[in-house]
């Protein structure tokens, strides 16, 4: 993990690379071509988190949402988007572990997490499943924060030399956050979106993507603020089946970075909106079909 590869390219992306990764419904589509994102997300302690995951998701743009959980998340996410489906099925990709804790996992999200992870489809692994993707099937996208992604690499050099020294730490991360996501995609096979001020995306063995937020994004550090990210990215993960089947973490990576673009931008649209006050999580994830409109009426 300390081995430093050859130098690497690294780029900024803005809003005006993303309409390339908004797939927009045609005459002949339906709810099921359009994509379906299955989410696995909250539990009875962080109910919150599903919510605004799948709000998030529903305001990206998604043919259905269809949302697996404990009973007091999925009644909060019924209570706010009636268009949610509770029955399981088919879905195109997967959103995971936001809102759950990984030391007090019940059998249930246990069960569930793992069923997500062994699909076979794309999935997106944050928060409480992070300690779980050495367990996936298909290309995964990890989007922890800094401390999350030192459990993550203490959890990986754990497995390699039985002890987890030589990890980094949070502040370690914090000081060379490019640096470490790349690290991390290459140490983990995951394409890695490491959340901050700016955040950086990396494909194992790619370039890393920067997305930087305006001098006034900092309203956006707040609760569930990530988890709403996580909703922007799964649905843009289950509306590109097609090209992440065929360009791999190439195309995850680009959608990484589209939901982190659209994230910031719906954040200002948020804060804007209340001249330039303080967002709520939700304010964010409701701003996301505004800033659709603007990258698409831009294109
Ligand atoms: N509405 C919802 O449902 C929401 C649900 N959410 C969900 O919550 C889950 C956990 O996510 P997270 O990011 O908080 O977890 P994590 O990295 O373990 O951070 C813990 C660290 O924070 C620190 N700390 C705590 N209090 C502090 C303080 N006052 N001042 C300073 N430090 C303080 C604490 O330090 P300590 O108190 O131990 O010293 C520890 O180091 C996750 O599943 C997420 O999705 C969130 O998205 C929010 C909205
Ligand atoms: N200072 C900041 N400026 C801009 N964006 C930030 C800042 N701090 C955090 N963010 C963004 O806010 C979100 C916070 O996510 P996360 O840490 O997972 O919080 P939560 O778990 O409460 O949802 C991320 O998308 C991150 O990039």
């Amino acid at each position: 993990m300390t081995h430093e590869p050859a130098q690497r390219q690294s780029r900024e992306w803005t809003l005006s690379d993303c309409g390339e990764w908004i797939a927009v419904p045609g005459a002949g589509d339906d709810k099921y071509s359009r994509g379906v994102l299955g989410v696995v997300t909250g539990s009875d302690e962080y109910p919150g988190a599903a919510v605004l995951g799948v709000e998030a998701a529903t305001r990206t743009g998604v043919g259905m949402v269809r949302y697996v959980g404990d009973d007091v998340p999925s009644r909060l996410v019924l209570e706010r988007r009636p268009e949610t489906v509770t029955a399981v099925g088919r879905v195109q990709a997967w959103l995971i572990g936001s809102g759950m804790d990984a030391a007090h996992r019940d059998p249930a999200n246990a069960a569930r997490l793992r069923a997500a992870l062994a699909d076979g489809v794309p999935c997106v692994v944050d928060a409480g499943a992070l300690d779980l993707i050495a367990e996936e099937h298909a290309p995964v996208v990890i989007t922890p924060h800094y401390r999350e992604l030192a459990r993550v690499l203490a959890g990986d050099a754990a497995r390699a030399s039985g002890g987890g020294a030589g990890a980094p730490s949070a502040e370690k991360i914090a000081a060379d956050a490019r640096g470490w996501a790349r690290r991390a995609a290459d140490a983990t096979g995951a394409t890695v979106l490491l959340k901050g001020h700016v955040t950086h995306v990396c494909a194992p063995g790619g370039e890393v993507i920067d997305v930087c937020t305006g001098p006034d994004a900092g309203w956006l550090a707040t609760a569930g603020s990530g988890d709403a990210l996580g909703g922007i990215l799964g649905a843009l993960l289950a509306t590109h089946a097609d090209r992440i089947a065929a360009e791999g973490h190439d195309a995850l990576a680009a959608l990484a970075a589209t939901a982190a673009a659209l994230h910031g931008a719906a954040g200002a649209r948020a804060s804007a909106a209340r001249a330039g006050g303080p967002i709520a999580a939700l304010d964010v994830a409701e701003h996301v079909a505004t800033v659709v409109g603007d990258v698409l009426s831009a294109a």
